[in-house]
């Protein structure tokens, strides 16, 4: 088997409240997503969301049921969001090959049953994927960057000024819970998510990548009355409870990719919290 798989659990905010710097750390972070010719996956208990990280090398991967899912394929009941963080490259659905560029996005719904991730031609072929439970089966699709719902917001006086890719949301691919996107700081800009928000109704799980390795982004979360904050490099993921605020600060621009799972498909419907609110 190339796939690896831990379990982290759900954990409530009264009790995360006294976690010291390594609990917080081994409750929410994921350090290491790319092994070479490994699928590297983490099944929370937070809707069930599996963040991972496929990077075939040598050898193709195939995307393989765990003890957890206790199904004979991975997608059996689940759906999964998979975006391209490096070189071009090809994944293979039922016998269907897909060219997905860099920073292309796959949807594949509920039911497929070989999946396989191949290595890079020219570069290395690493892909992030956010997976979720599914109630229907629906297209498999490649997204291009230019097929995304794109918003700019904030502005480089207050640091903030980025350009939101809505990639997986439901004006663009259908999907039962999953929802994805691509987020990139303009050079000088620092902070995402700020204003920052909570959606109690959905989880969500951030992927920090084209940050320069000397660099490192400080990732905010907590309740937005009793914050907390992870220091995260390059290609690392957080966890982000319901109850959480994400929001984060880099010592240089970088880009990131959130996935949500949960209640509803409502990008929109999150509450804003004041930077004067927090504490
Ligand atoms: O619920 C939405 C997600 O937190 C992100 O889309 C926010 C984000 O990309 C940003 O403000 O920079
Ligand atoms: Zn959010």
């Amino acid at each position: 088997m190339s796939i690896k798989y831990s379990v982290r659990h759900a954990i409530h905010h009264e009790d995360s409240k006294n976690y010291d710097t390594e609990k917080l750390r081994s409750s929410y972070l994921i350090e290491t997503l790319f092994e070479p010719d490994t699928i590297n996956a983490v099944y929370t208990l937070y809707d069930r969301l599996i963040v991972g990280g496929i990077h075939p090398k040598s050898k193709a991967l195939k995307l393989e049921a765990f003890d957890t899912l206790k199904a004979e394929n991975f997608l059996d009941r689940r759906e999964i969001g998979i975006i391209n963080v490096a070189s071009p490259t090809k994944v293979t659905v039922d016998g269907t090959d897909y060219e997905v560029g860099t920073k292309e996005a796959l949807y594949i719904g509920m039911g497929a049953k070989d999946v396989t991730f191949h290595p890079a031609t020219t570069g290395e072929a690493r892909l992030y994927f956010n997976s979720a439970p599914a109630h229907a089966s629906y297209p498999t699709r490649k997204v291009s960057l230019d097929e995304a719902e794109t918003v700019e917001l904030g502005s480089l006086e207050e640091s903030n000024h980025r350009v939101i890719r809505k990639v997986l949301v439901n004006s663009v691919v259908k999907t039962c819970q999953l929802q994805m996107g691509v987020t990139e700081l303009k050079a000088g800009s620092v902070w995402n998510t700020m204003p920052a928000h909570t959606h109690d109704r959905r989880m969500e799980a951030y992927f920090y990548f084209e940050l320069p390795e000397d660099s490192a982004v400080c990732h905010f979360m907590g309740p937005a009355n009793e914050t907390r904050h992870i220091w995260m490099k390059n290609h690392q993921a957080v966890i982000s409870p319901p109850w959480s605020i994400h929001s984060g600060a880099g010592t240089s621009n970088y880009t990131f990719i959130w996935g949500m799972a949960g209640e509803n498909l409502d990008y929109g419907d999150m509450d804003k919290v004041a930077p004067t609110d927090l504490k």
